[in-house]
């Protein structure tokens, strides 16, 4: 797949020396970095290492404080995006940036067509020609609010595609919000912007994905460049991740077999119709029962009703029919207050959109979703609050940021970390957890899944929602499917397999 050039392309985009600062902390130092035609470039690092501050300083969102960017042999100002724009860069963000009342064509007007004034069935067609050519499935007539989150990257990057002179394309991150098949789509449309000479830098934090498409990968620790190659082999991974990781190591997961015992039922869900947003009936007949000290695992392709139930077994939406207990008591009614009293924490998929107060620090958000704070007087006792922060196992074992921070300019992992400490320092009796992993390194992905283990140990149950079958194989004690309205099983973990599970994601009942 991977294209050889026996003479290097000249660069779109070469950047040297670039440094940006927060206050005292300096996010990149002195970055080199070179983006060709025809080449992917891979950009790895731990969660904070400066990726996404680099990449926001090529797309103009930041002004570096210091180094210089040439394009056509020339020094480019990039700084504000309309001159990156300008320049022929693009960029697809973690966090869509899309107004939800809009049409898709709406959206891609609005982008696209200050400049040069394009007719709507001029635009509807090249919209369709560029989603053809790349495999981009969208439907121009679409409301942005109807759309799944893949179906909003795929906006994103037509939206890229026909900017104007668009050379370079950044991607921050793009495969943490897509499923296993949407990867691989994914993964081909790369190669076909590779073969059209598009300049692409690609943030990831999964190794597989840079051996299968890199041309070119750099690697960030703390802000540093601390290796770069211009050559990708199937072999690299182990040297990639320590260059990530520096002296650090990568604990492995373990879990103690717990199988074939009965443990004590907390949360049942009887015959349960589980409705979507406009009504419509996304899950009938579910039998589901949380058993203390147990992991149970939710398989299922995104978009067959994951999030509905997350969000009933939480409060934010009424069971349709049947009934839900929690420890004997019937819950059908219950606020989220009042589950929360009951003993239920839920981490949902989008951290950063439903959990992160603008302005707030870290320790604030802590004390405002009630964990326990010290009080002096008739105050908050911070400075106790602060060291209690710091002395829990749980923010240390994540590598938690300072709780005097300010949540809304963390890193998107070190966000993720934030979310998933204070589920944990609340040792609830039900866990309810979306895509623990999403956005985080390798080493935080290993630390989450252990954390999660230990957790259940000490009597936690655990419903665990995520796209990797892996990670929900490692983890959990019992797995359901979601798939066709229904929820199948459980299934003991170790009477199953990945591809029986991939079946019934697939094809529901019948497998
Ligand atoms: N606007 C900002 N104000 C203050 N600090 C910031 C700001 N943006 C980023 N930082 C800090 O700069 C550092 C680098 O963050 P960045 O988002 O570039 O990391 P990243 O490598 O993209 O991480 P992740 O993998 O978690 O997305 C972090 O310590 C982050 O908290």
């Amino acid at each position: 797949m991977k294209t050889d050039h026996p003479v290097k392309p000249a660069y779109l985009l070469r950047a040297a020396g670039l440094t940006k600062r927060f206050g005292s902390l300096t996010a990149n130092e002195g970055i080199d970095l070179e983006v060709r035609p025809g080449q992917i470039h891979a950009i790895l690092g731990e969660n904070g290492a400066g990726k996404s501050t680099l990449m926001k300083m090529l797309y103009g969102v930041y002004e570096p404080d210091e180094g210089t960017v040439l394009m056509d042999g020339e020094p480019a100002v990039l700084y504000p995006p309309s001159r990156a724009r300008a320049k022929g860069i693009g960029m697809v963000f973690q966090d869509f940036r899309l107004i939800p009342a809009m049409t898709v064509l709406e959206s891609i007007a609005l982008a696209v067509e200050s400049g040069f004034a394009l007719r709507r069935k001029q635009l509807r067609a090249r919209i369709l020609e560029v989603s053809r050519k790349y495999g981009l499935a969208v439907d121009p007539d679409a409301y942005v609010w109807q759309l799944d989150l893949g179906q909003r990257q795929r906006l994103e990057i037509v939206k890229v595609l026909l900017a104007p002179g668009t050379r370079v394309i950044i991607f921050d991150e793009p495969t943490s919000v897509l499923v296993p098949q949407e990867v691989e789509k994914f993964l081909d449309m790369l190669d076909k912007l590779r073969k059209d000479r598009y300049g692409i830098l690609l943030i990831t934090h999964k190794i597989n994905e840079v051996l299968a498409c890199a041309d070119q990968v750099s690697v960030l620790r703390a802000g540093r460049m601390v290796y770069q190659s211009d050559q990708v082999d199937s072999g690299d991974g182990d040297k990639l991740i320590s260059a990530m990781m520096g002296e650090k190591t990568l604990n492995p997961v373990t879990k103690q077999g717990m199988h074939g015992e009965e443990r004590e039922p907390i949360l049942q869900l009887k015959d349960g119709t589980i409705r979507g947003d406009h009504g419509e009936p996304v899950l009938e007949g579910v039998h589901l029962t949380l058993r203390k000290s147990e992991i149970t695992g939710v398989a299922g392709i995104s978009g067959n009703g994951q999030r509905e139930l997350a969000e009933v077994l939480f409060g934010l939406r009424k069971l349709g029919t049947g009934e839900l207990t929690i420890a004997s008591a019937v819950m059908n009614d219950a606020s989220t207050k009042e589950f929360m009293e009951a003993g239920v924490t839920f981490v949902s998929e989008d951290p950063i959109k439903e959990s992160v107060i603008p302005g707030f620090s870290i320790l604030e958000h802590m004390i405002l979703d009630g964990i326990e704070a010290p009080v002096k007087g008739a105050n908050i006792d911070w400075a106790r609050a602060q060291k209690l922060l710091e002395d829990s196992e749980e923010a240390r074992a994540l590598a938690l940021a300072d709780g005097s921070r300010r949540a809304d300019q963390l890193s998107g992992g070190n966000v993720q970390r934030m979310v998933l400490s204070r589920a944990l320092i609340r040792k609830p009796d039900i866990l309810i957890i979306s895509y623990p992993s999403r956005g985080l390194d390798i080493g935080t992905t290993r630390t989450i899944q252990q954390q999660l283990i230990e957790l259940a140990k000490q009597g936690t149950a655990v419903l665990l929602f995520s796209e990797d079958l892996d990670e929900l194989f490692k983890l959990s004690d019992r797995l359901v499917v979601l798939s066709g309205k229904k929820l199948l099983g459980p299934y003991d973990t170790h009477e199953t397999d990945v591809s029986r599970i991939g079946e019934r994601m697939l094809k529901g009942e019948s497998a």
